[in-house]
């Protein structure tokens, strides 16, 4: 239920920006849970602030065009999304994937504006990406593709003004192609211009595995809230890419089991516990599908497109895509038994699945809040290229752990404060929106 005042404005929303559903799900989601905010602050109101923080600062899309193998000129569309820069510079990553549109854009650049405040850290919200499809394309073709684009995209970036990172399809080796042409048009080694780096050239311990990391550090958290831990508890991951298999890895360092993981073709089951070291070795080495898994390890099996979430467990990490987790889905998870959710991917779970959580007390977090630790180990990177520093894996991590209890709890009294205990989404929205609400206001009319 929308707060009166923020229904109109929702409308509004909807009618500026037609036809961009994930945004529209985005920001109702959000406008959902700030109406107490709004009772509270009549500053907000006066002020605009909810209309100012919902449209994008700036956009740009360009044109992207690149020569396969075989010669032939492909056209894709690139986008960046910057957001809103009332905390630090723009900062969020780049999706590449064929879905990729300005509505998606826009609504993973909204996402992080909150998730970046909640990190506490100096870092505003953007977001970019491109139609392009990675899948099957040589080494070669990717360099190109990633060329083409920062040279329409390095006109819009730098160190104190955006800062991308990698997302779906943009890893280690497109952050490097793309930085490598950054520093050949640019003519400066300006490595805090993006995050995700190898540490040969400016990247960051830890930072390829935070967000999976960060996320089942989240979780253990939202279980320790309730008396409970991973120790012998059965996990259920979707994905098998970055935040995946590092949230996997993690949970089986903390004690749980994770039973199953996935691709887009399907799932892999293995009731001994996911062999994180293969999943690696499929998929960051050979670039290959998560059945592959099932041919290599004796007892597991592969169900060629079926749902991860039909698997008992007692706790779900989606850790894919948008919208993977329906509200049917979510009624299979609880019937199996299972009490956590965190949110590895940015907005998995569909409203209608995340009502069905609440309604039957699962402790369930956000994406903005429980995968916030991958953009929290971006600004560490950020502060480490700054200062010319390199920290350990291990100094870096106890930070990333810190930085995540810190989030949980303040998601946690948040809503406490705000009469909704242990609703994580009301904490994180809130918390989110007011820090940069309040900094907003002390900057003016921007
Ligand atoms: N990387 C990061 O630091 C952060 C990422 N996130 C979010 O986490 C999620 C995963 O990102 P990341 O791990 O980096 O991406 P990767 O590209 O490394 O992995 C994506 C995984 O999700 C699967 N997937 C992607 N799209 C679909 C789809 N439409 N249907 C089913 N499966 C799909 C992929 O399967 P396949 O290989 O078959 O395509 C792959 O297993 C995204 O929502 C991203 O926005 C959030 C915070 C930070
Ligand atoms: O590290 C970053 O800047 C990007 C992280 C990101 O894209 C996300 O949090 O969704």
């Amino acid at each position: 239920m929308l707060h009166a005042r923020l229904e109109a404005v929702y409308n509004d929303i909807v009618r500026r920006n037609r036809g961009e559903t994930e945004f529209h799900q985005a920001v109702q989601e959000v406008l959902e849970s700030i109406g107490p905010a709004l009772d509270k602050h009549p500053e907000y109101a006066e002020h605009k602030i909810v209309e100012r923080i919902c449209e994008p600062e700036r956009m740009v899309t360009f044109r992207v065009p690149w020569e396969d193998d075989r010669g032939e000129v492909h056209v894709n569309r690139g986008f960046r999304v910057e957001f809103n820069s009332a905390l630090g510079p723009y900062k969020g990553g780049l999706r590449f994937h064929p879905s990729v549109y300005q509505g998606i854009v826009k609504f993973l650049g909204f996402e992080q504006i909150f998730k970046n405040a909640l990190t506490g850290l100096p870092i505003g919200g953007g977001k970019g990406g491109a139609d392009f499809d990675p899948k099957g394309r040589s080494d070669r073709e990717i360099m190109r593709f990633c060329q083409s684009f920062m040279t329409e995209l390095h006109r819009h970036i730098g160190e104190h003004t955006d800062v991308p990172a990698g997302d779906i399809g943009v890893g280690g080796r497109e952050i490097g192609y793309l930085f490598g042409q950054y520093k050949r048009i640019t003519n400066r080694y300006e490595t805090g211009v993006l995050t995700g780096k190898h540490l040969s050239f400016g990247g960051a311990e830890v930072r390829t595995e935070a967000t999976g990391y960060g996320c089942a550090y989240f979780v253990r958290e939202m279980l320790a809230a309730r008396g409970e831990s991973f120790e012998g508890k059965q996990v259920v991951v979707s994905g098998s890419g970055n935040v995946a298999t590092y949230g996997m890895e993690k949970v089986h360092q903390l004690g749980g089991t994770v039973v199953a993981c996935s691709d887009s073709t399907g799932y892999v089951y293995d009731e001994n516990g996911i062999d994180v070291g293969l999943v690696k070795q499929i998929k960051e080495v050979e670039r290959e599908r998560i059945s592959a898994y099932a041919d290599r390890r004796p007892g597991s099996k592969f169900v060629e497109r079926g749902a991860v979430w039909e698997v008992p467990c007692q706790v779900a990490m989606p850790s894919a895509t948008q919208n993977e987790l329906t509200a049917e889905d979510a009624a299979t998870l609880i019937a199996n038994g299972c009490m956590a959710v965190g949110e590895g991917a940015n907005m998995p779970a569909t409203p209608e699945a995340i009502q069905v959580f609440r309604e039957a007390g699962v402790a369930f977090g956000p994406g903005k809040a429980a995968n916030a630790g991958g953009v929290a180990t971006s600004a560490l990177e950020m502060q480490q290229n700054a200062s010319r520093e390199t920290w350990s894996f291990e100094r870096t991590e106890r930070r990333l752990e810190a930085i995540m209890k810190d989030l949980h709890d303040r998601c946690y009294a948040t809503a406490e404060e705000y009469g909704v205990p242990g609703d994580y989404v009301a904490g994180a929205n809130i918390a989110g929106f007011t820090s940069v609400a309040d900094t907003t206001l002390r900057l003016g009319l921007i």
